[in-house]
């Protein structure tokens, strides 16, 4: 291209861009201001400031100067920030109808999720309630301690022998979580596990972390390229070859599911195979509903709501995706925070052995003599959340709050850490205290909206999977305590224990990451094979 083009057409792009910016700007209603934020550059944004800058880093630095609500621009994209658990609760709970969509985003919408057929990532609509009423219906806490027990029960023992049989020696416990809770997950989704579906499974995360990473947001921050002829085919190659490989994955998972249902008369009781006898699944793929394709949301549509094969495999992999990266992250903290604080662990173990008399595991009806055990997990979720942001949500309508013009489909992103880090709400914020959650008799005290920890999301968009999420780690922590002293790596000199770093950096852990699983007088593999 001659010189003399390329620069009539950079022109051509800034000065649509200040006509199309000065329209956004005359279209503000009477009497609203506008968001603070760091001044943008043309075209970039704020880019250069906050790409490949872990998010909470820049949200503190510019909350210092604009405030717990501002703005920043991610390229041509617009994210407006809250930092504020008071502000957060205003908008997503109590104005929860107009800040519960997701944002359109290409490689996840458009290419990931078919348009987004999915869950968690599609706009808030009638398609998203019916998703989340199925999905709410098989995760209910009744479900989860009926349905799922003998599932979470089978697979956290076999985690325990997997930890026995380390003998005692340091190691990084992580790869035995994650295969034991996509072991569990697929159990409890798709009715099946293998050494080959987990393999399959794994690569699939690896997919949908790219997916999911802004940083490959192309036409979000630069729009004006998609109208470069097969760029989406190059730019998002990974969106599309993730997507490939998730569709064949789900089309085998199905038909496994199909003939093992015809093979035992429908007898399974996973989630996949529950839908599957119970709903229409239609072959015929459905249009995108992105656009919102069930007609009316009384009850009888949401009744005949047909999902498509997309739809229902979609919803049965957001449980894996959603599911188990989260868990493994909480239970990588709660071990670093166990191992350097024995005390903690001591405590625990006195209430499990005065419960179980050392002679079974814990079920779901001891949870009201396990207080300490249950502080131990929320304290864990407030003290060390593995992020404290949620998942991007949008506006579905123009919005004034505060006197700030929010319009409609703003990209909203909400960090939680204000309160987790509250000494309004918190006596030792900046300590792990599982005190936090007990009340004077020593009983968990009762859900608070404000206290509670914020990890799952709040209002409308809340994490779906939580009773899920928590009765995985109850049983994953008290079978292991009941089980083992969780130690730290010696120093071979000074023989005395190598704490590990508990400093927090976001979506990051302690390094190195080495526990060992120490059983407890009494305790061998028979033991173990024998106790309920
Ligand atoms: C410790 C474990 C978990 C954590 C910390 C966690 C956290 C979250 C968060 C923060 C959100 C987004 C909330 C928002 O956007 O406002 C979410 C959404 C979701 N989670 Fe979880 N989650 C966990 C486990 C699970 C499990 C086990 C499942 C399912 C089996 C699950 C299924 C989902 C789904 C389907 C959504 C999307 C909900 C929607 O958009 O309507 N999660 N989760």
């Amino acid at each position: 291209m001659e010189l003399s083009t390329l620069l009539f057409t950079l022109i051509s792009v800034v000065i649509v861009y200040i006509i199309f910016n000065q329209r956004k700007k005359s279209q503000f209603p009477n009497k609203c201001i506008s968001l603070p934020g760091p001044k943008p550059l043309p075209i970039i944004g704020n880019l250069h400031q906050i790409k490949d800058v872990p998010m909470q880093n820049f949200i503190d630095r510019f909350s210092k100067e604009y405030g717990p609500i501002f703005k920043v621009h991610y390229g041509a994209e617009t994210w407006i920030i809250l930092n504020d658990y008071e502000i957060i609760r205003d908008l997503l709970v109590k104005r929860g109808a107009i800040y519960s969509s997701r944002p359109y985003n290409e490689a996840i919408t458009g290419i990931y999720t078919s348009g987004g057929k999915s869950i968690g990532f599609s706009p808030y609509g009638k398609y998203w309630r019916a998703m989340r009423a199925v999905a709410h219906q098989a995760l209910t806490q009744k479900v989860v301690d009926n349905n799922y027990r003998n599932i979470i029960q089978t697979e956290v023992k076999d985690l325990m022998i997997k930890l026995f049989n380390h003998s005692s020696k340091v190691f990084d416990p992580t790869d035995d979580m994650r295969s034991s809770l996509i072991d569990l997950l697929a159990t409890i989704s798709y009715g099946q596990k293998s050494e080959k579906l987990s393999q399959q499974i794994k690569q699939m995360f690896v997919g949908f972390a790219q997916v999911l990473n802004p940083g490959n947001s192309y036409f979000e921050m630069f729009p004006w390229i998609k109208y470069i002829p097969f760029i989406d085919k190059i730019l998002y190659s990974y969106a599309y070859k993730a997507k490939y490989l998730l569709d064949d994955m789900s089309k085998q998972l199905l038909e496994d599911l199909r003939q093992r249902l015809k093979e035992n008369d429908g007898e399974e009781n996973s989630f996949a195979a529950h839908v599957l006898k119970n709903m229409n699944i239609s072959t015929d793929i459905a249009t995108k509903p992105y656009e919102d394709s069930l007609e009316n949301d009384d009850d009888d549509s949401k009744k005949n709501f047909v999902f498509d094969e997309v739809d229902f495999m979609g919803l049965n992999n957001a449980f894996l995706v959603a599911g188990t990266g989260t868990t493994v992250a909480a239970l990588r903290w709660i071990w670093a925070l166990l191992v350097n604080h024995p005390e903690v662990q001591r405590k625990i173990q006195k209430e499990l052995d005065e419960c179980l008399q050392g002679n079974r595991f814990p079920t779901p009806e001891d949870d009201s003599n396990l207080p300490y055990l249950l502080a131990t997990i929320k304290e864990s979720f407030r003290f060390r959340p593995a992020l404290n942001l949620l998942l991007k949500h949008s506006t579905t309508k123009d919005d004034i709050y505060r006197g700030y013009y929010i319009p409609e489909k703003s990209v909203i992103i909400a960090s939680f850490k204000s309160a987790h880090t509250s000494e309004k709400l918190f006596e030792r914020p900046n300590e792990f205290y599982p005190e936090h959650y007990l009340d004077e008799n020593g009983k968990l005290k009762k859900y608070d909206e404000l206290r509670d920890p914020w990890a799952f999301g709040r209002g409308r968009r809340m994490c779906v999977g939580l009773h899920l999420a928590e009765r995985n780690l109850i049983t994953t922590v008290g079978y292991v305590l009941t089980l083992f002293n969780i130690e730290n790596d010696v120093d071979p000199i000074t023989q005395k224990p190598i704490k590990l770093d508990l400093n927090y950096v976001e979506n990051k852990f302690p390094k190195p990451y080495k526990l060992r699983f120490v059983p407890r007088p009494g305790v061998t593999i028979e033991k173990i094979m024998q106790m309920k």
